[in-house]
């Protein structure tokens, strides 16, 4: 137990390395990559801290090269939910016991693990696992990992110390305790960051998980169990398991001590599982937390006083970063007619330098989507919209599924303003691009605001100021990321808290202390020092 009121390191943002060409950081990633890409992996579950294999192998694919074989991972079936579960629960209280620099100390090594040893290796699973190109990795699995693990640290300790005040002769405590049973983590494919963050925050407060991660980010997650492991991390607080999500999910949900849910994915999976828990809600020791972050439909709104060249760069960056396969790409933008030309030129200009394939050559700046579903999804919008008397594409549109799954960066143009790619989430690199009258900015605005159910991020440019307030004002709710001037992608830990409102989720803001007091259940203690031994009052004598 402590016998200092320690101070952690101060939490900085990690430095994002770049990568230029030729450079010894490029040269050791790519080597990395080629590496791993020659591997033949075998992928085990992880309960109490043991490998787990099944004889259920699933072939690990890579989006940029569908055939090639570089192993595969076990798959789990219920048996596995319940020794997770179990495994957790056994951990639950000699890791609730530890003390919590003991337990920071874990997460701190796990940090600085991936800032130095690890940092190849998990950017070059990111880059093999997930199709993302160099620069996408290094932001994700490296920079934005090591910010959750060090920051949630440090508010971790900022939100230990928020105390009672005390009276004379009494002493208020505030005891954050975790919850009283398991948490559920269950994470996406598109962000390793993400993965990783979900059940070591929760852990991180003393909590023990059940893991179930994406099966399309299976070798990333591995490689973060095995940084978990060696920073120390006593077998059972996070259990990785394989299984079909709908199931283990039933399963899970169904528990008497299951205490928390933390979720990022799509939509109506979490409301599914939200769901479940309303119809378990009688069956359970507590109530159960319930954290969900989910799709968007993420909107560029524009001022006839913005800088043409930087809308069409926020385009470009905004949409179709990662193959627009971020929560927060931009879907929708809304141009004036006054600026369109001049946007739509730089945005074809930009365009026509944008390269598209692998992310072993890190020349290329858009690589593939994850799978075969996202391919054929992206491919009947594209094909729906060339058909459409709605709706023109006008930028790319053309898919390549012979090696990887390959989609054109693609922007479709429509005077209808409620066409079905304006409103949908596509969850690929495909905007859709509605053209204003100038005079109807006002109404433009209402209808940012009315178009989707979701409120994730959106960005405004404008120089005029009175209009940035004005859309300030009237798009309050339409955004739980709200950016001036800039995409709205690419939030970092500490500096814009994530998350989104309406159906994008409960807006806990991922590696903040607001998400962090979610995990926690606190127990108020007061402790007198001088305890009254009669029961009257001064005045009754
Ligand atoms: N708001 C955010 O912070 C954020 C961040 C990343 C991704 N996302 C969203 O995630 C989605 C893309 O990720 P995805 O394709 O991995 O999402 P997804 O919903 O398909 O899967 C997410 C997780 O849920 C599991 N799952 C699938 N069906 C399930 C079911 N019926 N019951 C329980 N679990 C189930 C999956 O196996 C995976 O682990 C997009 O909608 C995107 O907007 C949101
Ligand atoms: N936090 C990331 C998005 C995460 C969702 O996929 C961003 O701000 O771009």
């Amino acid at each position: 137990m402590s016998k200092a009121i320690s101070q952690v390191p101060f939490a900085v943002n990690e430095p994002v390395r770049s990568y230029e060409p030729g450079s010894p950081e490029v040269k050791s990633l790519i080597a990395t990559y080629k590496e791993m890409w020659k591997e033949k992996f075998e992928i085990p579950m992880i309960i109490d801290g043991k490998e787990v294999k099944t004889d259920t192998k699933v072939q690990l694919q890579s989006p940029q090269d569908h055939k090639h074989d570089f192993g595969f991972y076990y798959k789990g079936d219920m048996q596995h939910v319940d020794q997770a579960i179990e495994s957790a629960l056994a951990a639950r209280q000699q890791w609730n016991d530890l003390g919590w620099e003991q337990r920071a100390a874990i997460f701190l090594k796990a940090a600085d693990l991936i800032a130095g040893p690890y940092r190849d290796r998990l950017n070059a699973a990111t880059m093999i696992g997930q199709s993302k190109n160099v620069h996408q990795a290094e932001i994700d699995a490296a920079c934005e990992f090591i910010d959750f693990l060090r920051f949630n640290v440090e508010f971790m300790t900022e939100m230990y110390a928020e105390q009672p005040v005390s009276d004379n002769g009494i002493w208020n405590r505030a005891e954050y305790r975790p919850l009283e049973g398991f948490c559920f983590a269950v994470t996406p494919f598109n962000f390793t960051a993400i993965s990783g963050n979900l059940p070591t925050c929760m852990a991180m407060l003393g909590n023990v998980v059940v893991w179930k991660p994406s099966d399309k980010q299976v070798l990333s997650a591995k490689i973060i169990m095995d940084i978990l492991d060696e920073a120390g991390l006593p077998a059972g607080v996070i259990n990785m398991i394989f299984t079909p999500g709908k199931e283990t999910a039933e399963k899970v949900l169904a528990h008497r001590d299951f205490a928390g849910l933390h979720f990022t994915g799509s939509t109506s999976v979490f409301q599914s599982m939200w769901k479940q828990i309303g119809n378990n809600i009688q069956d359970y020791k507590s109530y159960p937390r319930i954290v969900g972050e989910t799709g968007g439909k993420d909107f560029i709104m524009v001022h006839p006083s913005a800088n043409a060249k930087e809308v069409a760069t926020a385009m470009v960056r905004g949409a179709f970063e990662y193959q627009g396969q971020k929560c927060s790409a931009a879907s929708r933008a809304y141009i004036p007619k006054s600026l369109w030309n001049e946007v739509k030129e730089v945005v074809g200009a930009q365009l026509k330098t944008v390269k598209m394939g692998s992310p072993e050559d890190p020349s290329n700046f858009v690589n593939a989507v994850i799978d075969k579903n996202s391919f054929d999804k992206c491919k009947g919008y594209i094909e729906r919209a060339q058909e459409s008397a709605d709706a023109e594409v006008i930028f790319g549109g053309k898919c390549d599924d012979s090696t990887g799954w390959f989609v054109e960066p693609t922007v479709i143009l429509t005077e209808n303003p409620k066409y079905e790619s304006v409103c949908e989430e596509i969850f690929g690199p495909i905007l859709s691009v509605y053209v204003y009258e100038d005079a109807d900015w006002a109404e433009t605005l209402k209808l940012v605001d009315e178009t989707s159910p979701y409120s994730l991020t959106g960005s405004i440019f404008a120089k005029d100021r009175y209009a940035v307030a004005e859309a300030y004002k009237a798009l309050e709710n339409a955004a739980g990321n709200f950016y001036i001037n800039d995409k709205p992608t690419g939030a970092v830990v500490g500096q814009q808290p994530f998350g989104g409102a309406r159906a994008s989720g409960t807006n806990d803001k991922a590696g903040s202390k607001m998400n962090l007091l979610r995990w926690v259940s606190v127990r108020s203690v007061k402790e007198t020092f001088v305890t009254p031994k009669d029961y009257k009052y001064p005045y009754l004598g």
